[in-house]
């Protein structure tokens, strides 16, 4: 009789991606667990991977002819049921690998090869200490994981809280430790040191009664000498005089910005009646374990925060936890904190801009339970938490919550299918909803929560749309017209601030050759240089490639180089031309590449340290201040000629949102909208803050075009070094789907790609879009078999359910 395992290995290929079975060895009978993970041998040779237990059977008679695992990499699950089960669905609808999908939900720290250590973090008696760790604090794990009696001694230990197992892949993701104290004696026993101590000796006896002072109890070493005023020398006395040891305790590394205290948490806001009617009904699917997604449509500064943190509140009241999903946080501090200054010690942060180690921490205090409360970009969708109660999704529309490698998850599904399982009210938030989403909605699938009205009844600001094009013929080459001129030294006159966005999107600063038209493009890519002036070099975008600015034109020789585009550089030094007393905070990937660099100039413009600030996109969501009372668009329509059908949408959306950070507060505020298309259908319902009509004109372009929502979408992709071999690549899989395919549904192309070379790869497209094909599935399942079995021929096929890109 023998126990197997099923297990998924760390080898991603098609032929791999299913359950093998393993024999488990009889020391390890007692301790392997379904989610942990194991090393096993595999293939021929002595090959030995990582991999994730996935199930374990029940015990059987086998003839012996399984391999064994070798041993185990946790002493405790890293997946728990749901989230195995999870990454199982993601990896079929994503066709991706299940191995894939279980290392996408982990912290980096436990992606890697690591390597185990335990620790003594509490005291283990003397004999213990020199029989397992030889009187050291840490021993390899690695080296008696074998040893069932060991790891059985070490299990008790970790039961009693004596020692901590800690995977290490890098310096960085190690536990951190910090020194604390802890008190040798009795109340009676520093009483009597007391008498021994010189009176004179002042610090001394202050430490003394400190001691008796904190009972037995360590502390930090920094906050002892915080709360006793001594230094850390006469702590060094203490030691030496047996009154106190000193010990390391693990901490965690708080991500950026200091958690408040719980004494100084805000208190919630009084509702006003939309809020409270939206809160009442998420609070009811809370109580009810209702699975229920709620599409809360709400204009700018209609107190959509306020809903989602009170909503919060009641699922920690129903002793439940609560996941808050909002896009690229590092670009939204101001709603981390206002998180954070609700829920205190109970928040943990995720996002891209932690170091391994932060976030490794901060996903151990969730999977400890000890935060119940999680605000995340993209990937937090996967926050180990458990009984979860509420999953909110801020700005729900936006595109990055799609994640464009594989697995090619879209956070609302996978946040959707986990709120399934914890019978659990999903909110998606927006001023400007997607389409789909709002199509849902009016399908009654979602149920509409709408607050059309600011808080306070304060209006939505008027927008000014400017021509630009007269402008232009004015006053020559500009980014400012005077309209916008106008107002933005009336505002400084009045101590107001103003707040500026170029539009970056679908553009890039080149430079072109006046005399032969020549335009410096990438060497691997089909695409033209960026001009990048702080390095002084040309960069491309995709692949990183990066050269010097030239001087003389490499086609014709003639020194006539012109630079295209606006970048905000350019634009900051024409408005300090313009406005020579203003003070301005420029903010884009260049001034914010440093860490902490983000919160830092929105801090400074919070406080007025300067009258403008001037950014990209990244100013255009979440900012809440008061004192902003004038919005100004440069270029609206640098997005709308991109080759994409939601072209529209994304730049109503981000108008809408722009326009949405005047006047909020007391002071009335304006908007002005520079543009070249003063008539385009999306910038005039953005003016007119028309989303209900814009999506009406939007759905019926979508319906004669026959895009989503009307139609699902799916663009399947090959590419080769060799550009025919990616064609005929895709030419079968065409073929391969007209076959089976049922009559409503439309294959395009194949075509090459918009950008059709791109790290010397050339790519080929085909977008299938359908309504209802129940064979496409199991189709597309079978083309990523098959292409992935014929890997030699160096073609790689990706297979991407609702793309948001089409470039
Ligand atoms: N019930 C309330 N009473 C008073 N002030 C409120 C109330 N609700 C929200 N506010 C304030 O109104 C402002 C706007 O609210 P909030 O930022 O939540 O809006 P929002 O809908 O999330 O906006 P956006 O979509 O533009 O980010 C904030 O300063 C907030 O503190
Ligand atoms: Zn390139």
């Amino acid at each position: 009789m023998a126990e197997l395992a099923q297990v998924i290995v760390d080898v991603p290929t098609m032929q791999t991606d299913q359950p093998y079975t393993y024999a488990i060895p009889k020391r390890l009978e007692s301790q392997i667990q379904v989610g942990m993970r194991v090393i096993v041998p595999f293939g021929r040779g002595k090959r030995e991977v990582q991999g994730f237990v996935v199930g374990i059977d029940q015990p059987t008679e086998y003839d012996g002819t399984l391999k064994s695992i070798i041993g185990l990499m946790d002493l405790v699950p890293v997946v728990n049921t749901e989230l195995l089960q999870l990454s199982r669905w993601m990896a079929d609808q994503t066709y991706a690998f299940w191995i894939s999908c279980l290392y996408t939900m982990l912290p980096n720290a436990l992606k890697a090869k690591s390597h185990r250590v335990v620790r003594i973090v509490d005291e283990v008696d003397e004999q213990t200490s020199l029989d397992l760790f030889q009187g050291a604090d840490e021993l390899d794990f690695e080296r008696y994981q074998n040893d069932p009696q060991i790891v059985s001694q070490l299990l008790k230990l970790k039961r009693q809280g004596k020692v901590s197992f800690e995977y290490q892949v890098e310096d960085r993701a190690r536990v951190k430790k910090e020194i604390a104290i802890q008190p040798l004696m009795s109340f009676e026993q520093y009483e009597d040191e007391r008498v021994g101590v010189r009176a004179n000796a002042h610090a001394q006896q202050r430490l003394l009664s400190y001691l008796q002072q904190i009972d037995g109890q360590k502390v930090k070493l920094k906050q002892a000498e915080q709360q006793s005023g001594l230094k850390a020398g006469t702590f060094n006395v203490g030691e030496k005089r047996g009154w106190l040891k000193k010990i390391a305790v693990e901490t965690y590394r708080t991500p950026a910005g200091m958690i408040p205290d719980d004494q100084h948490l805000d208190s919630p806001l009084k509702l006003n009646p939309d809020q409270q009617a939206a809160v009442a009904k998420i609070d009811q699917a809370i109580d009810q374990a209702q699975n229920q997604t709620f599409l809360l449509q709400g204009v700018t500064g209609s107190g959509k925060t306020e809903v989602y943190l009170q909503a919060m509140a009641e699922a920690l009241r129903q002793g439940k936890t609560a996941l808050m999903l909002v896009p690229e946080i590092s670009l939204t501090p101001q709603m981390v904190n206002r998180v954070r200054r609700r829920f205190g010690q109970r928040v943990a942060v995720l996002h891209s801009s932690l170091s391994d180690g932060e976030r490794y921490d901060e996903w151990r205090r969730i999977e400890r339970g000890e935060a119940q409360v999680v605000v995340g970009a993209r990937s937090a969708v996967f926050a180990p938490l458990e009984n979860l109660g509420l999953i909110i999704m801020d700005e729900e529309h936006e595109t990055s919550y799609k994640q464009d490698e594989t697995p090619r998850y879209h956070a609302r599904d996978v946040a959707a299918w986990r709120a399934e399982y914890h019978h659990a009210p999903l909110v998606l938030g927006s001023a400007t909803p997607s389409l789909e989403s709002r199509a849902r909605a009016l399908a009654g699938v979602y149920q509409l929560l709408r607050m059309p009205t600011r808080v306070n009844q304060r209006p939505l600001p008027p927008v000014e749309v400017v021509d630009m094009r007269p402008e232009m013929q004015r006053n020559g080459e500009t980014n400012f017209s005077d309209r916008l001129l106008n107002l933005l030294n009336e505002r400084m006159e009045k101590g107001e601030q103003s707040i500026l966005m170029l539009n970056r999107r679908g553009f890039s600063s080149f430079i072109m050759c006046r005399d032969c038209g020549f335009v410096l493009k990438c060497p691997n890519c089909d695409i033209s240089l960026t001009l990048h002036m702080d390095s002084r070099t040309m960069k491309c975008h995709y692949c990183g490639h990066e050269e010097p600015i030239p001087s003389i034109c490499p086609q014709c020789q003639g020194r006539h180089i012109r630079y295209y585009g606006t970048g905000t550089e350019k634009v900051a030094a024409e408005l300090q031309q313009l406005m020579p007393s203003a003070r301005v905070i420029r903010m884009d990937v260049d001034t914010t590449r440093r860490k902490g660099m983000h919160a830092k100039l929105l801090k400074e413009f919070g406080e007025h340290q300067a009258d403008i600030l001037l950014g990209t996109q990244m100013i255009a969501k979440g900012l809440d201040f008061p004192n902003v009372t004038l919005v100004g668009v440069l270029n609206a329509d640098t997005g709308l000629d991109l080759p994409d059908f939601r072209a529209s949408e994304r730049t109503f959306d981000l108008l809408s949102q722009v326009s949405g950070r005047a006047g909020r507060a007391d002071k009335p505020g304006n908007v002005v909208i520079q543009t070249f298309n003063p008539d385009n259908y999306a910038i005039r319902y953005a003016q007119l803050h028309d989303y209900e009509d814009f999506f009406k004109a939007e759905m019926n372009i979508r319906y004669q075009a026959g895009y989503p929502p009307y139609y699902y979408t799916v663009r399947i992709m090959a590419s080769n070094e060799d550009e025919r071999a990616a064609a005929k690549a895709i030419y079968e899989i065409r073929n391969q789907l007209s076959v089976s395919l049922s009559k409503e549904t439309v294959v395009l192309g194949p075509t090459p790609r918009p950008i059709a070379r791109m790290k010397n790869r050339y790519y080929y497209q085909i977008i299938v879009k359908y309504k209802h094909d129940p064979k496409l599935h199991a189709l597309l399942k079978d083309i990523m078999r098959q292409t992935q079995a014929k890997s030699r021929q160096d073609t790689l096929v990706s297979i991407d359910p609702e793309p948001q890109y089409f470039m």
